[in-house]
């Protein structure tokens, strides 16, 4: 029997993990320890809501766009495709034209694979974004979520989020800061599972990819 293929495509979190420039520092800082007398060992999370993999509330980039708990589990989860598109940026935005050679129906998720790798020891400034052409494109395809191994959909500088507005104008879902790196172009079942933060913009997540068609 061939093993069953589950592709973890979460960074891990490690200690340190670089956040958004600005943003929160992420870390777990020891609790009880078992070493010291106290029964278990426990730890105390501190992170931003936009570290590592994560999902973007639309209320992240719109003030009258829905909290995590109003977007439905299943936006996260169902068919997808991965697109290797590194080297296709044109002056740091991945234009319309990488979905030139795709069907014109897609799956409903389509992850973006930049060339980020699996490991950030520092923050990525000069990721690869989105143009918001591409987003209303994949859109018009039949895309209702676009993921990208990059932490933003909009570069670092960016003050208008250009594609983040594509985005809420088309009700196009975002999954930020894959680690696609060892994952082939291809198709998938996502299970992207956000932690169910009541009233927040985001959520960290754990993202992985099953071969189509593994239900069990
Ligand atoms: N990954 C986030 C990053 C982000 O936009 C952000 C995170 C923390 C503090 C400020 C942010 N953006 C500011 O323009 C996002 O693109 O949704
Ligand atoms: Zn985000
Ligand atoms: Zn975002």
């Amino acid at each position: 029997m061939t093993p069953p293929v589950l592709l973890d495509i979460s960074r891990a979190l490690t200690p340190n993990h670089p956040n958004w420039p600005g943003d929160a520092d992420f870390t777990v800082t020891p609790g009880l320890r078992i070493a010291g007398g106290d029964s278990v060992n426990t730890g105390v999370l501190s992170t931003s809501t936009h570290t590592g993999t994560h999902v973007d509330a639309p209320w992240h980039y719109d003030d009258a766009g829905a909290r995590l708990e109003d977007v439905p589990l299943d936006a996260w989860v169902g068919g997808c495709a991965v697109l290797d598109v590194r080297g296709r940026a044109v002056g740091g935005l991945l234009p319309a034209a990488v979905l030139d050679a795709l069907p014109t129906s897609l799956p409903p998720r389509l992850l973006l694979h930049t060339g980020q790798p699996a490991h950030w020891t520092a923050f990525p400034r000069d990721f690869v974004a989105l143009s918001p052409a591409l987003v209303r494109e994949a859109a018009r395809r039949g895309v209702r979520l676009i993921g990208t191994d990059a932490p933003s959909v909009d570069p670092l500088e960016s003050k208008t989020l250009d594609a983040h507005a594509a985005c809420r104008d088309t009700g196009t879902f975002i999954l930020e800061g894959l680690n696609l790196s060892a994952v082939p172009e291809g198709h998938y079942t996502l299970v992207c599972l956000p932690l169910p933060l009541h009233g927040a913009d985001g959520a960290p997540a754990r993202a992985i990819l099953l071969p189509p068609g593994r239900v069990d």
